[in-house]
């Protein structure tokens, strides 16, 4: 078995999981400025990568995303990977403390989840929002009025749902079954949610810095 690249020693890894539009990435922003996390949203990494000038990658992305598919790993996880190494690098953590690394949106597949865990670093714990699929439809259309995102339709959003009930969950399940997850309804107003997030985060150990 590889040696993953970062220590628990060093780093703190929370994968933060949930459907699509259950609040994620809103609920990073709060998380970044209480608990000292660097965010990486692994969707947000896919969609830098595929605008990228050069990329081998660029129009294998636009499709998976299009069609709610899941990234072949392999390219998810080196953009995860070198994005903890720059950030280490250019920002490391005060001294006396490890680096906290939310990432946000990943892993959606168990072969991701042991993937990323043997090559590059276990996780501490899971954070994952649970929403119903009303409310998340609503909240993603929504947003779909002005982010420009090419899956904030109608049509993209039935098939991420399918892939996250179908591929995704599955993951959870199976951290759930290790007692690593923070569970959380997402249903009500992002104060509340936060305020569950961090009674939650809270009771696992982690604290606000
Ligand atoms: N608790 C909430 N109540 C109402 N709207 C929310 C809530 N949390 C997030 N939103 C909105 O819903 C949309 C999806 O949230 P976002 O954080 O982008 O989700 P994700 O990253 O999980 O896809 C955004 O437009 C956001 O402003
Ligand atoms: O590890 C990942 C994360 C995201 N995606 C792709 O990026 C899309 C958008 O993901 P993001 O987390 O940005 O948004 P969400 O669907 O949670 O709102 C997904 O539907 C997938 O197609 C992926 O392939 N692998």
């Amino acid at each position: 078995m590889s040696t993953p690249r970062f220590s628990t020693n060093d780093v703190t890894v929370v994968f933060f999981l949930g459907g699509p539009g259950s609040g994620k990435g809103t609920q990073s922003a709060n998380l970044v400025k209480d608990y000292g996390f660097v965010h990486l949203s692994a969707g947000d990494l896919l969609r830098a990568e595929q605008v990228r000038e050069g990329s081998q990658y660029g129009e294998l992305i636009r499709e998976y995303i299009r069609e709610g598919k899941i990234v072949p790993m392999e390219v998810t996880v080196a953009l995860l990977s070198n994005a903890m190494a720059e950030s280490l690098a250019t920002s490391p953590p005060p001294a006396g403390t490890k680096a906290r690394f939310l990432i946000d949106g990943f892993p959606r597949k168990l072969d991701q989840a042991v993937f990323f865990e043997e090559t590059v670093c276990p996780s501490e714990l899971v954070l994952f929002l649970d929403c119903p699929e009303d409310v998340m439809e609503a909240r993603l259309l929504k947003r779909g009025e002005t982010s420009g995102r090419d899956d904030d339709n109608a049509a993209s959003i039935r098939k991420r749902f399918h892939t996250f009930v179908e591929t995704s969950m599955p993951v959870v399940d199976d951290f759930k079954k290790k007692d690593k997850v923070v569970w959380v309804k997402a249903d009500s107003s992002v104060e509340q949610v936060y305020a569950e997030v961090k009674a939650g985060i809270e009771a696992r150990g982690l604290q606000a810095r």
